[in-house]
Parts: structure tokens; sequence; C-alpha cells
């Protein structure tokens, strides 16, 4: 099993910089399925494995792709299949973002359901809901939702019950090369959105408003490839700027958007940080104890849910007592009885968690639930006394690039350590049963050839007592005591 081991105490101190932003770049690479011409490239593409696993699906339903420096090519002028594979899409649920494209290039869309998680269930209701006013037909069973246009989508005006990110993305896709005109009321306005809107507008889409709550997209006939670069990720900034604050560091995040962290800076201002924003980031200083807040989770503009663990950690170490509210996922809190392993003082009643901050926290062998909860446990470790030892970081690797180099490179303790893989352990054991077996191949040789050393001489051995014996035999045989003449 992997795992990160932190030994808390260091302050950080230098310039950590940001990379492209996970959750804007997985729409954007669905995106670019729409493209019957030309050729996608999409620069600051996080080397991630959500990255990993969404060039997979698209690579599944016959695109081209090439990854290098932090840029991938994508050629989907050809798609050969309609399927996302369960495999894929079980591993993240953000597979799911290719449905919309799909419908919209092929007519039609196959995708096994991603179901809950960690955080919560999760339902696509929304999603499902804009195709199917778009005048797709859903049929769902044996775990798969197939989704079918007969002939193009149309347009349609769609009111989200909920201001979902991915059922704004998902419908915005899928509205580009519709007939006609739709709108998409209450739309989610993450900057994410506004990113994948400026890749469509770019590609001959006709997107506006993207950013606030009403979308308006013109269906077009046809959509190029085109370049793109993907914004910082506001979230890894979010998570080096609360790394900073914990350990009375001084730290530049170099990429981060003030713009896209605003709820973030204006709650650790509240609690006594410094923060000011520079030419190419953002500056964190704490040199004086924190106090306390009452944080609540809501879409954007509001405080991001993504945020709330890594926020969590930061008034464990601030005074007095804090609130956190979540009311984004039902189920957001299961890093609070991790952070209890490390001395947390923390109650949860329902979607509220109540924090007793200033108590000194210590090391311990802990457990990342979810993405966040495991960088918001790399944040604790910083200032916890002693050793943490983080396992589930399969989970990190989803949404952050070198998370130990980057917080090192600030100067902190901190170290993964790899596991061996299932399949290494057993190649090594299949070595040392071959060497083994070669040794005693070697071993019944050598001890055959000497049996027959032994047998080849204990043969010569009798043959000569046999002839000894004939001749003491024939020395025994009475001699004739007449000469026969
Ligand atoms: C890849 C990506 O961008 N992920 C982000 C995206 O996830 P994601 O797009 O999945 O999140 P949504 O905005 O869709 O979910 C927000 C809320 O709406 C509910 N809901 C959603 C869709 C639906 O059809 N029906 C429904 O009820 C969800 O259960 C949740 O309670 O936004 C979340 C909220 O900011 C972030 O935490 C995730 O990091
Ligand atoms: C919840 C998250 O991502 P996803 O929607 O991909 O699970 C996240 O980035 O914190």
């Amino acid at each position: 099993m992997s795992k990160i081991i932190v030994r808390g105490g260091q302050r950080l101190v230098g310039n950590v910089r940001v990379s492209g932003a996970k959750n804007a770049v997985l729409p954007i690479l669905a995106a670019a399925l729409l493209a019957q011409d030309g050729e996608s490239v999409i620069a600051d593409v996080p080397f991630l494995d959500d990255v990993n696993t969404i060039q997979q699906v698209l690579a599944a339903l016959g695109a081209s792709l090439s990854y290098e420096n932090e840029t991938m090519r994508i050629s989907a002028q050809q798609l050969s299949s309609y399927e996302a594979p369960y495999d894929l899409v079980r591993k993240m649920r953000a597979s799911f973002l290719v449905m919309g494209p799909l419908l919209a290039r092929l007519g039609c869309a196959r995708i096994s359901l991603p179901g809950g998680c960690a955080i919560g269930t999760r339902p696509i209701d929304q999603h499902l809901k804009g195709f199917e006013a778009m005048g797709a037909e859903i049929m769902l069973g044996h775990g798969f939702i197939e989704a079918r246009a007969n002939g193009r989508l149309k347009g349609a005006k769609i009111y989200l019950d909920v201001a979902s990110v991915g059922a704004t993305e998902n419908i915005m896709m899928a509205a580009a090369l519709a007939q006609g005109t739709t709108t998409i009321e209450n739309a989610a306005k993450e900057p994410e959105i506004v990113d994948l809107a400026n890749y469509l507008n770019a590609m001959g889409a006709i997107v506006r408003g993207a950013g606030t709550g009403v979308i308006r997209i013109e269906g077009v006939e046809r959509m190029t490839g085109v370049r793109h670069t993907v914004i910082p990720d506001r979230v890894e900034a979010g998570t080096y700027m609360i790394a900073a604050a914990i350990t009375g560091g001084d730290v530049h995040v170099e990429g981060a958007i003030a713009d896209h962290l605003a709820p973030v800076i204006s709650k650790m201002e509240e609690m006594g940080v410094e923060i000011s924003e520079t030419d190419t980031g953002i500056r964190v200083r704490a040199s004086k104890p924190l106090r306390g807040v009452d944080v609540k989770t809501l879409p954007y503009p509001g405080f991001p849910t993504d945020m709330q663990s890594q926020m969590m950690a930061l008034l464990m170490v601030s005074e007095g007592t804090s609130v956190v509210t979540e009311t984004v996922f039902e189920n957001r809190f299961m890093h609070v009885e991790e952070f209890m392993k490390m001395n947390g003082s923390i109650k949860v009643e329902g979607r509220t968690a109540i924090i007793n901050g200033g108590v000194p926290l210590a090391g311990a062998k802990v457990c990342a639930t979810d993405l966040r909860a495991g960088a918001a446990l790399v944040c604790v470790a910083l200032v916890a006394d002693g050793e943490t030892e983080i396992t589930g970081i399969h989970h990190v690797d989803r949404g952050y690039v070198d998370i130990t180099g980057k917080l090192a490179s600030l100067g902190a303790n901190i170290e993964r350590v790899e596991a061996v893989s299932e399949a290494a352990t057993a190649a090594t054991a299949v070595d040392k049963l071959q060497t083994l077996a070669s040794g005693i191949e070697a071993a019944v040789s050598a001890v055959a050839a000497q049996a027959d050393t032994v047998l080849t001489a204990a043969l010569a051995s009798e043959s000569v007592s046999e002839k000894k014996r004939d001749k003491d035999v024939s020395r025994l045989k009475p001699q004739p005591t007449w000469a026969v003449t």
C-alpha cells in the first residue's frame, strides 16, 4: 500500500506553482469529441490519474490522443464507439461528461451508471432531464444508461433544480451541435464552466452567459479542434494557501487567480491570515495566532465544498469554536473521524461540524477517504507533533500533481513511500522460484553425476573383485594330484 509520511513542525516558505485545473480539463477533454475537423491541442493539462482515465475513455471511443509536456493533442474526426467502458467510468464519475458530446456527434451514447461515492449519492437526474428536453430518449438497465436522439438534438429551455456543475457542462456540450437555441436556467457559475465555454466558442460554438445563472447556446453545424490553455486549479491553489497558513509560513502560490478564490481568501483573512495578490499569484503569510470562523459551503461564488476539509484543518489550529456547514454534498465529513485520530476535537451533527480549535495535534496512522480529505490530512500532518502516515493516497493522486514534491520544495518534511505492486511481488516470487528450481536442477545433476561416478567405480571394483574372486576361486579349486599326459 502506497503512503505519504509527514513529520510535522516545519514552517513552509517559498514559491509553489499551481497546475492546470482538474475540474476544467476533464470537461474540456470530453468536449474535444465535438470536433469533426482538426486537432485540439490542450495546454497545461495536469499529470493526474483522472486525466489518464478520461484519456482512456476518449481512446475507447475512437479518438486518437498523445500527451507530452503537459500538452494533450486530440483528434476526434473518426469515432468508432458510443460506449464508455464500465471499468473506466467506475474509476471516475466525470467520465459521464462524454454523454453530451456523444449524443451531439453520434446521436447515441451508452455509459455505465457512475453511481455514488464517499461524499454522497451524486445523482445524474439533471443531466438526463436536459438531454430528454432536447429530444433524446433515455433507457436505463443492466447498470447502463443509453441515450438516443432521433436525428439532431433540438434546442430547449432547461431549468436545473440544482445548479449542478456536471449537468451544466454536459448540456452545454450537447447543445453546441444541436438544432436551435438552448437556454440553461439556474446554471452553475463555476470558473470551470467559463473555461469550457471559452474552449467551445473557440471551436466554433456560440455560448453566451457562462459564469452567470443563465447560459444560452446557439447550436452550430460543425466544430473544429483548436488550441486552448486550461485555467489554474483553484482548489490546488487553495490547498497550498491553507498549508502555508497552518504552518505559520510565507508562501507564494504562483498561478493562483484571486478572483476564483474570493470566498477562501475572505475567510482566511477573517481568521487573521495575511493575503496579498501579486502579478503572478497570491502570497500567503500567517504570523500570529488565528481566529476560528464559521464556514458554509455553497455553489460558486460561495465557499467551495472542495475546500471544506482543508479549511477544517486550519480551523483545528485556530482559537475558539468554529462551525462548518456542508450544504452541497450530504456526506462530506468522512475526514472528521481521521482528524480525531490526530487529536482533533470535532463534533458532527447532521451537516454541521463544530470544531473546538487550538487543541495540540498529534501524528497518527490515518486514511484518506476521498481526494480532498487526503489533502486536508496532509495539511494537519504538517503541524501535528511527530509522524503521520497517510494511506488511501490513490484518492490524492486523482487531483494533485506531485503534492509531496511541491510541499517538500517549501520545506515540509514529507515523503511518499510506494507500495510494491502485487504484479511486481508475484514477478519477484516467480524469479525466486526459477532460481530455486535451477539450483535444484543443478544439484540433482551433480548428485546424478556423482552417483554415476560411484556406480562406475563400484562396477569397476566389482568386476575387479569378480576377477579376483575367480582367481581366488580357481586357487581354491582342488588341484589335480595327477598329471594328465
Ligand atoms: C469533475 C468536477 O468538476 N467535479 C466537481 C463537480 O462535481 P459534480 O459536477 O458531480 O457536482 P454537481 O455540481 O453536479 O453536484 C452538486 C450537487 O447537486 C446534486 N446533483 C447533481 C447532478 C444531478 O443531476 N442531480 C443532483 O442532485 C449532487 O448530488 C450534489 O449534491 O462539482 C462539485 C460541486 O462543486 C465539486 O465538488 C466537484 O469537484
Ligand atoms: C469531488 C471532487 O471531484 P469529482 O467530482 O471528480 O469526484 C473533487 O475534485 O474534490
